[in-house]
């Protein structure tokens, strides 16, 4: 179990770094094997912080990450297990290395007592599990393969370690319709055989399809999590409810008012999703979240303008 308890991250900014800034306020929730989780929010809501601290590229500020009750700490015994894919597979690459150069580099740094050929077989077993034809991709070099074939050799790349924990940070957004899909159907292939995935994304469409699980970030905090259907079906904060009612719909049409699919609670400052910078130590005041039906967590700060539940 990968497992979050009161992870916060500050950063120092302004000119002379005499502000802080909160981006990951008190987060708490747990990833199981076999269970996709999507972290949702808006640009500058936390999301990446969040996801770079799972992977020990951040320290947090306070608060805990475990694996297995273990404090995660960056390192080949961490990484073995948890292994992060990213927006942009392009800038993941050295553009000089071939694609079979990438994963046998893995073997020399995590596995140096496997034999060659059985490295060999391993790589052929993982393209074929994110569904790469070994003969069309192992030849060529990053600029030769497209964006969802890259996406989909990081992706291989992480399996052939062992595994556990995949932090996926809109691994779909730079991808066409069609391949997007595709992507996240090998996602949901790989829930099955066992991998926790944590699903980081600002499309709400996308977290409703694939994760069991959703947890909304607005300005560094969480304001609702939940089983994905009570999220998405009952939606109980405020902001949650004009996320969801932000999402254009195919049917609908541009009506002149530009303020229409605007999400921004009243007072919210320029960007609504990126938290306030304060003079002090950054927190934004209580955290409590409130179980409103089974399993179904609401930020209680705003309990007085909660729907009730179903
Ligand atoms: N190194 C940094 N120093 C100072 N502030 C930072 C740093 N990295 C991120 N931030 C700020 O922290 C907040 C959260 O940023 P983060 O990138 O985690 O958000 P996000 O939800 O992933 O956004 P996006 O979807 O646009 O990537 C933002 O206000 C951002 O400006």
């Amino acid at each position: 179990m990968l497992r979050l308890e009161g992870v916060t991250k500050t950063y120092r900014v302004g000119a002379f770094g005499g502000r802080t800034l909160t981006a990951v306020d008190d987060v708490s929730f747990d990833l199981a094997p076999g269970e996709v989780v999507s972290l949702i929010g808006e640009s500058g809501s936390g999301k990446t912080t969040l996801g770079k601290m799972v992977l020990g590229l951040l320290a947090p500020s306070s608060g805990s990450i475990t694996l297995d009750g273990v404090p995660a700490r960056p390192g080949k015994g961490y990484y073995r297990h948890v292994q992060g894919v990213f927006q942009d597979p392009f800038s993941c690459y050295n553009p000089v290395f071939k694609a079979d150069r990438v994963l046998r580099m893995l073997k020399e740094q995590y596995f140096p007592e496997v034999a060659a050929d059985e490295w060999d077989g391993r790589i052929e077993e993982s393209l074929e599990a994110v569904r790469l034809d070994p003969g069309q991709v192992l030849g060529r070099y990053p600029h030769q393969l497209s964006g969802g074939q890259l996406q989909r050799l990081l992706i291989a790349r992480a399996l052939l370690l062992d595994l556990r924990y995949l932090v996926a940070d809109e691994i779909t957004s730079m991808l066409d319709a069609s391949t997007r899909i595709d992507v996240l159907n090998l996602l949901a292939d790989l829930k099955v055989r066992g991998l926790g995935v944590l699903f980081v994304t600002h499309d709400l469409s996308l977290g409703n399809y694939i994760s069991e699980r959703a947890v909304v970030l607005h300005r560094g905090r969480v304001v609702e999590a939940g089983p994905t259907e009570l999220v998405f079906g009952n939606p109980l904060h405020p902001y949650t409810i004009r996320l969801l009612s932000a999402v254009p719909r195919l049917t609908a049409r541009w009506d002149g008012d530009p303020g229409a699919f605007d999400v921004s609670a009243p007072g919210d400052p320029g960007d609504p999703g990126a938290p306030a910078a304060s003079g002090d130590d950054g927190t934004q005041g209580p955290t409590t979240l409130v179980e409103a039906e089974p399993g179904h967590l609401v930020r209680r700060d705003e309990t007085a303008s909660l729907r009730s539940t179903r």
